[in-house]
């Protein structure tokens, strides 16, 4: 075979391999089998192996490429990763609607998104292309664990439309694999990990990604870090866009006309808690409108825009039931 030939064959490789990829880890809605994926990944690594000049940056061959390193590099975000101000009950978010319609008026639209609990990641992509993932560290700056977060299946390496965009979101470890995880080190007598957050942070703290492409991670986006270079005029809309080029969102949002939705839309989340596939230990509320969001501004830390509802920790729950029983 020709290198014309083969270039036609890989690159139809990874093109079904990057639809496959997408159907499975971001839409969760397979079109083909694993053996099938597998056969097919198995001949694009051999034509790529015979014409190594044919390879590309979003292949999926390139997922589990990179080095074992020293140490990660430290790398400065180009918008601050802001925090997140905290409500505990009703009151709060009560204060907190409040305070925001005594600012911008009384015609306000919310978006709520579950709080994953995991860690804060975020993602810059050049003309598509994914360029390099970084930690939230001190929110200004953090580290570079681009190789790591590659192994990541449901991170797109190329984006549908030839965008330049940064992206925040939050890597978890799912529940059945921090269960298998653990089982795992149970079984080799290692210290299991405390919880499915601590085993995302130590898995992505890897230095060799062979290890990373081995705990099973995922990612849900959850916004745009380069906002003023997106046209669009609503959180949800670029929430939206985020869906379209190819990222993973929470499809749990809603969007609350009130903060009494919002405060329903939390109470629900309570009870369906147990039943998600991963942790969450919370729920985000967001002012809509980018505009409004702009008339309320942020403090240095964190947005006057946006507030993270947090359930009681599940530990206290127990503690406390404990109490009760040996009472
Ligand atoms: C709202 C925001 C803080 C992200 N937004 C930002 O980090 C951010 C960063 C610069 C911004 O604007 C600036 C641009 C340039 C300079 C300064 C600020 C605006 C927002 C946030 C934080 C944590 C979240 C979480 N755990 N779960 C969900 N579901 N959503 C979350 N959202």
């Amino acid at each position: 075979m020709d290198v014309q030939q083969a270039a036609g064959k890989i690159t139809e490789l990874q093109t079904l391999l990057n639809q496959y990829g997408y159907e499975y880890y971001v839409l969760d809605q397979p079109s083909v089998s694993d053996a099938e994926y597998d056969q097919l990944l198995r001949e694009l690594i051999e034509y790529e192996d015979q014409f190594p000049e044919l390879r590309t940056p979003d292949s999926p061959t390139q997922r589990v490429g990179g080095a074992v390193l020293e140490m990660f590099e430290k790398v400065e975000h180009t918008s601050p990763m802001l925090s997140l101000g905290n409500a505990f009950n009703e009151q709060d978010l009560r204060d907190f609607d409040r305070r925001v319609r005594q600012a911008v008026g009384d015609s306000i639209s919310y978006v709520c998104e579950l709080k994953i609990d995991g860690l804060a990641i975020t993602l810059q992509y050049e003309n598509g292309y994914f360029k390099l993932g970084a930690t939230r560290g001190d929110g200004t700056i953090g580290e570079d664990i681009t190789e790591n977060l590659k192994t990541i299946k449901s991170i797109p390496l190329k984006l549908k439309e030839p965008y330049t965009i940064e992206v925040r979101g939050e890597a978890f470890m799912p529940k059945k694999s921090f269960e298998a995880l653990n089982k795992v080190k149970e079984e080799q007598n290692e210290e299991p990990f405390a919880n499915p957050r601590n085993a995302a942070a130590g898995s992505l703290r890897q230095l060799d990604p062979k290890l990373a492409a081995k705990r099973k991670l995922d990612i849900f986006l959850y916004a745009i870090a380069n906002l003023e270079d997106i046209g669009v005029e609503s959180h949800s809309e670029g929430l939206d866009l985020l869906d379209r080029l190819g990222f993973k969102t929470n499809q749990e949002r809603k969007t609350c006309a009130s903060i009494e939705e919002v405060l329903e839309y939390v109470e629900s989340w309570v009870e369906r808690r147990p039943n998600l596939a991963y942790d969450i230990d919370g729920i985000v509320i967001k002012v809509n409108s980018l505009q409004q969001q702009e008339e309320l501004g942020r403090t240095a830390k964190s947005p006057r825009w946006s507030i993270a509802y947090k359930f009681p920790a599940e530990e206290v729950i127990t503690t406390l039931l404990n109490i009760e029983l040996s009472v």
